[in-house]
């Protein structure tokens, strides 16, 4: 039995008709792993996060969850937590009662984990006896975490958990997650906002049109990646220009710093070892680089470029 792994996917495959959701899709998240599943709408994301907390089973493949082989009368270990599509909440029921009818619904099947202990923790005690009816999107989504949290999983499962969360609630959340990481539990997290995955997940899995186009470390996919354009700003700039125009590997995107309407900035698109090489070069000369940083993200570059080019292939 393979302890290590919370997920292990290999080959998995699932259609709705003519539809084909998934295909061959391997997956790999080690416990304590917090791991992104990202991919433009229609991608599988939904469909992979259903297998794994069964609500559905594949059509084939192999799925092993917490080390045990997931058969088509998958029902989900215990040990396995989460929501796609939103959280079902009862809407009349206040925050807390939500979670204690969950509590007795699960019986004494489970651990279950302090009401009041997982309200704090996602920062809902202030509304616990208020009604999920009122709730916004994001109190919403603390709530559906903090369901999850109930249990005590060893797998949490969650679909754009970030959904209607300003950016405290998002640092909240994020920090929920990290803790629960840290304490060994693995997650899978869908989201389209790449800013969010590359604060969260040590790894990421690209899904296009049902297939994985990357797996792996996000630092690979930074290194994987293209040459990137990167936002430059020098205490010089018509000689970073120069100096940027000079330099083998190196381009000046003229359309991208036009668009900015910035005369102090330089837009340059290079691989990582042609802009270490101008960034000496600027050093050497006595310029002051006051910003370097990609106009993209590394991840959204990549998610850009190995999107495009699979519906390019299809
Ligand atoms: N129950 C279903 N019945 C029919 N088709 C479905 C069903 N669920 C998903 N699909 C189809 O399977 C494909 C994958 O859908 P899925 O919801 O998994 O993608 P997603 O990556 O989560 O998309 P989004 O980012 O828009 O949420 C889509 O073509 C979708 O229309």
């Amino acid at each position: 039995m393979d302890t290590r792994h919370a997920v292990r996917a290999r080959g998995i495959s699932k259609g709705f008709g003519d539809v084909v959701a998934l295909d061959g899709v391997d997956l790999d998240v080690t416990q304590g792993q917090i791991h992104g599943l990202v991919g433009p709408n229609g991608a599988g994301k939904t469909t992979l996060l259903g297998l794994l907390l069964g609500l559905a089973v594949a059509d084939g493949g192999s799925l092993e969850i917490l080390g045990a082989p997931v058969g088509r009368e998958f029902a989900a270990p215990d040990a396995v937590a989460g929501f796609v599509d939103g959280p079902g909440l009862y809407p009349s029921l206040t925050a807390r009662q939500n979670l204690a009818a969950l509590a007795r619904l699960r019986g004494g099947r489970q651990r279950t984990a302090d009401i009041d202990d997982v309200l704090d923790e996602v920062g809902l005690t202030a509304v616990a006896d208020e009604r999920a009816r009122g709730f916004s999107l994001g109190m919403r989504q603390r709530l559906g975490l903090a369901a999850a949290l109930l249990t005590r999983p060893r797998l949490l499962v969650l679909d754009e958990p970030a959904n209607g969360l300003d950016p405290a609630g998002k640092r909240h959340v994020h920090g929920v997650l990290d803790r629960l990481a840290a304490d060994g539990t693995a997650v899978v997290v869908s989201s389209h906002r790449m800013d969010d995955l590359e604060a969260l997940c040590s790894e990421v899995t690209l899904l296009a049109t049902g297939r994985v186009v990357f797996s792996g470390p996000l630092g690979k996919l930074a290194t994987d990646s293209r040459a990137l354009d990167y936002r430059l700003r020098t205490s010089d700039p018509e000689a970073a220009r120069r100096l940027a125009d000079g330099t083998d590997g190196v381009r000046i995107v003229d359309a991208e710093a036009a668009v900015r309407q910035d005369a102090g900035l330089v837009v340059v698109r290079a691989r990582v070892p042609a802009l270490d090489e101008l960034v000496a070069r600027l050093v050497t000369s006595g310029i002051a680089v006051r910003e370097l940083a990609p106009v993209v993200s590394p991840l959204e570059a990549a998610f850009l470029e190995l999107t495009a080019s699979r519906e390019a292939d299809g």
